[in-house]
């Protein structure tokens, strides 16, 4: 099993998430708090409110976690990869592209990373969603007070479930975008590559950015309602699930419900992704 393939896909991971992290926190209020009248007031008011630093809340744990996600996406997808096609990642730049394997491979992949994914992203929303600014000594305390103690108070009050609440609409969010991730990135880099030969840096950056875009774009609605699910408390719950939450949503705020967040998630994934899969497939070169 070829492991440098999952060492990759965390640093590259790393790389990406820092420089995403501060449209994931807009996106995340824009999506569950209607306080905010789009993306531009959304970023004053967290500025003013809670200056620089309110754009990074929540980013030690994903720090941590991409570790484990990102390894595990980018690693099950070329194992799955290597067992369809019989090859390695080199060995198949020399040879026609199998898009259904492709497919396979990237929606296996996001199976599995979904659910290694789950109680991460729900510490990460939770903390995103904390609009206090930073607790003063003897001043209120806000009702997380960091990642161990959020994921300690929801093991508390809802118990090992609680931390995979909005699983369900992760998964479904993460399995058919994910195949199309690895599929717009494999097909772009061959349509801009001369036979037999490995992507310039310059087709890498485009192709990672357009994969990053069209996966967002898709994943949109469901991230919506993954949102909303993981800000629904496990016991006062508003939603009955998953299509409730979908029909409550539509009910009271129209179509456009499913798409916000999308200019943020679209402008975010470009360069989250370009640098993704630039040092992915550079260290996997170096370590050849
Ligand atoms: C549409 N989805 C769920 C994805 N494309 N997921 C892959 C994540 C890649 C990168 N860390 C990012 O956060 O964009």
């Amino acid at each position: 099993m070829p492991v440098e393939e999952f060492a990759a896909g965390w640093i590259s991971g790393a790389l990406g998430l820092v420089l995403g992290h501060p449209f994931d926190t807009v996106k995340v209020r824009l999506q569950t708090q209607t306080t905010y009248q789009g993306i531009v007031d959304c970023m004053v008011k967290t500025y003013r409110h809670e200056s620089v630093l309110g754009f990074f809340k929540g980013m030690s744990f994903p720090m941590f976690s991409i570790a484990v996600v990102n390894s595990v996406l980018f690693g099950v997808y070329s194992n799955v990869l290597v067992a369809l096609t019989a090859t390695s990642h080199q060995e198949r730049r020399g040879q026609p592209l199998n898009y259904t394997h492709v497919f396979i491979a990237g929606c296996t992949a996001g199976v599995l990373q979904s659910y290694c994914l789950a109680p991460f992203d729900l510490i990460k929303v939770r903390l995103q969603n904390q609009t206090e600014p930073r607790a003063q000594p003897g001043g209120p305390q806000p009702r997380y007070r960091g990642p161990v103690h959020c994921a300690a108070t929801i093991f508390r009050e809802d118990g090992p479930r609680g931390l995979f609440r909005g699983s369900s609409a992760l998964v479904l969010r993460d399995t058919p975008t994910l195949g199309l991730y690895f599929l717009t990135y494999e097909g772009l880099c061959r349509q801009y590559t001369p036979d037999g030969q490995n992507p310039s840096s310059a087709t890498v950056l485009v192709a990672g950015g357009f994969a990053g875009i069209a996966s967002w774009i898709t994943a949109t609605p469901f991230d919506v309602i993954k949102s909303r699910m993981q800000m629904d408390g496990l016991r006062q719950g508003k939603y009955k699930g998953i299509l409730d939450c979908v029909s409550s949503s539509f009910r009271q705020e129209g179509i456009g419900v499913f798409f916000r967040g999308l200019t943020i998630n679209s402008a975010r994934a470009f360069p989250v992704n370009a640098v993704t899969f630039l040092s992915y497939e550079y260290l996997l070169h170096a370590w050849e």
